[in-house]
């Protein structure tokens, strides 16, 4: 059965899906643009874009890029709601960021099978990225309420105090691969912080942000504090040039990073920059074997291992390098890959054929170069007919692999795992931070010292002992290096939603030198 969503335009009404929806069953005809508190077609813009279902390769829905016209008005009322969101009371916004928490919680699974439908990823992993979500935002309502200056004493009674202020209208830039976790994480500091905020998502995964931006208007919202412009970098580049626009929070490749950077710089903008990686995993011999091999499969397989802290350098101590990687191999060949719907999946299907193909690309290479296929990189078709022009692989672990190899060089972002034995301490810790880039890292050991001692000497921004790739939103996470730059997550966030003013006060009178 075809759900057919015929909803033009939705200013109260939020448009809940059927939660039977299944794989190969959803289409959507709504609006996909958010603008003064309404899903609306843009004014203005290019040809439609299919969107796709990785799951079956069907077209879910065409999304309409914004024209420079569209993006304008969707600054213009974010502006306009940034006048009296800015005058609130940090206790107000926080208000609204608990309510939206409470209603993203309410719509957990519903927003989780969007989710899983437009990316690939399985709804079990999908559905802890809408928990890590509304936790963001919830963290963020808590830390609203206490955003404060400071107070300065100067000679003679007067006195100086700073007041923490919004920056204006920010814009948010996401990639494809967690499009509603991103939203979150950009939007909840940002607002907390009483800016206003124009997002815009890849435009592979434009359907779940929209809901987000429901959601805060249901939540008491001001209308247009939060919208939504789709498309891709012709759009993007019309948001990053407005001259209305305050900052903007990028996240995705390092080659479209630089393009930000230059455009920022153009117009005076700060901008935070969530890029790629190519982290190194370090498994000493003292390790938990069983940890280590759980956390290597964190660090490579989620999201179809499309994920930009992925710690798919994998060193490993060459005592255990056997044991480790006979463990690691069976526990891969078991990662049962398919239906992203179905509740067992634990991997689901990568977000496009051109990125899959590339996937491979990268295997071929590896091979070529001298890599050995331990198991996986095959193509996957499931049995089930419906699934059988979905973008599915087996997960992939590489083995006989040297520093130098374009599998260990540069950003796969798929299932590819590549292991590299080490014999030192010293050694393993100049390989690991021989790369350009410095997202994060981890280590596994049960010699405490070393943990701590190897962690500060890694050049990267999130680092992980005996874990990989857990997201508590009070941590601080961003990168090194060409990683970018800023943070996001944690009270560090704050810092670069919000701009410091000092106001210095005379109790006195004034002494001029004239
Ligand atoms: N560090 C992080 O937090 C983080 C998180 C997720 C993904 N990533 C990185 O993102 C990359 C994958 O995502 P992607 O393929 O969507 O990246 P991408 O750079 O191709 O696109 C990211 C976003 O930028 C937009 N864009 C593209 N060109 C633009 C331009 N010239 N001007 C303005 N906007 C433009 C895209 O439409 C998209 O919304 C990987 O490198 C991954 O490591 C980083
Ligand atoms: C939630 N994770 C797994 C830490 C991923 C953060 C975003 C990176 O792509």
């Amino acid at each position: 059965m075809v759900l057919l969503l015929l909803l033009p335009r939705l200013c109260r009404a939020h448009s809940a899906l059927a939660m039977s929806t299944a794989t190969g069953t959803l289409s959507l005809q709504q609006p996909l643009n958010y603008r003064a508190g309404c899903r609306v077609q843009p004014v203005d813009g290019g040809q439609p874009e299919d969107v796709y279902e990785p799951a079956t390769g069907r077209v879910i829905t065409k999304v309409l890029c914004s024209g420079e016209k569209e993006v304008d008005l969707a600054v213009q009322s974010a502006k306009a709601a940034f006048q009296t969101w800015s005058r609130t009371s940090g206790m107000e916004r926080s208000r609204v960021l608990l309510e939206a928490a409470r209603i993203i919680r309410e719509r957990r699974d519903e927003i989780a099978t969007l989710e899983t439908i437009n990316n690939g990823k399985s709804i079990f992993e999908a559905r802890v990225d809408i928990d890590i979500s509304w936790q963001c935002l919830e963290y963020y309502a808590g830390l609203a309420g206490s955003l404060a200056g400071e107070h300065i004493q100067l000679p003679g009674g007067s006195f100086g105090y700073t007041r923490r202020e919004p920056l204006g209208v920010c814009v948010g830039i996401g990639a494809w691969n967690y499009p509603f976790q991103i939203a979150c994480w950009k939007s909840a500091p940002a607002l907390a912080c009483g800016n206003a905020m124009v997002f815009k998502p890849s435009p592979f995964t434009p359907i779940s942000v929209v809901k987000l931006a429901e959601i805060f208007t249901e939540a008491g919202a001001p209308k247009g504090l939060f919208n939504v412009v789709q498309g891709g970098a012709a759009t993007g580049q019309f948001l990053c040039h407005h001259p209305d626009v305050a900052k903007i929070s990028f996240t995705g490749s390092v080659p479209t990073g630089v393009k930000i950077m230059e455009m920022a710089a153009k117009g005076i903008k700060p901008v935070t920059l969530e890029l790629g990686g190519k982290s190194p995993l370090i498994i000493f011999s003292d390790c938990s074997l069983e940890n280590a091999v759980n956390g290597a499969l964190m660090a490579n397989f989620l999201t179809q291992g499309e994920v930009c802290c992925n710690g798919t350098r994998v060193f490993v101590e060459r005592k255990i390098l056997d044991a480790f990687t006979k463990e690691v191999v069976k526990r891969t060949q078991k990662i049962k890959v398919g239906d992203p719907l179905q509740e067992d999946t634990r991997m689901g299907a990568l977000i496009n054929r051109p990125h899959l193909e590339r996937v491979q690309g990268f295997i071929k290479q590896a091979k070529e170069q001298g890599a050995q296929v331990l198991c996986g990189g095959d193509l996957y078709v499931p049995d089930d007919p419906k699934l059988k022009n979905g973008f599915y692989m087996q997960p992939c672990v590489l083995g006989n692999c040297r520093d130098d190899m374009t599998c260990v060089q540069e950003e796969i972002f798929g299932p590819v795992m590549s292991i590299l034995p080490f014999d030192t301490e010293a050694e393993v810790v100049e390989r690991a931070n021989n790369t350009k880039f410095g997202l994060a890292g981890g280590v596994f050991t049960r010699d405490i010292q070393k943990a701590h001692r190897v962690v500060a000497a890694l050049k990267a921004g999130m680092c992980f002992i005996n874990n990989y790739n857990i997201s508590p939103v009070e941590l601080p996470f961003g990168g090194y290096k060409s990683s970018g730059f800023g943070r996001e997550n944690g009270r560090a966030a704050i810092e670069y939603y919000s701009q410091l003013k000092t106001v210095c006060v005379e109790m006195g009178d004034v002494e001029s030198v004239f």
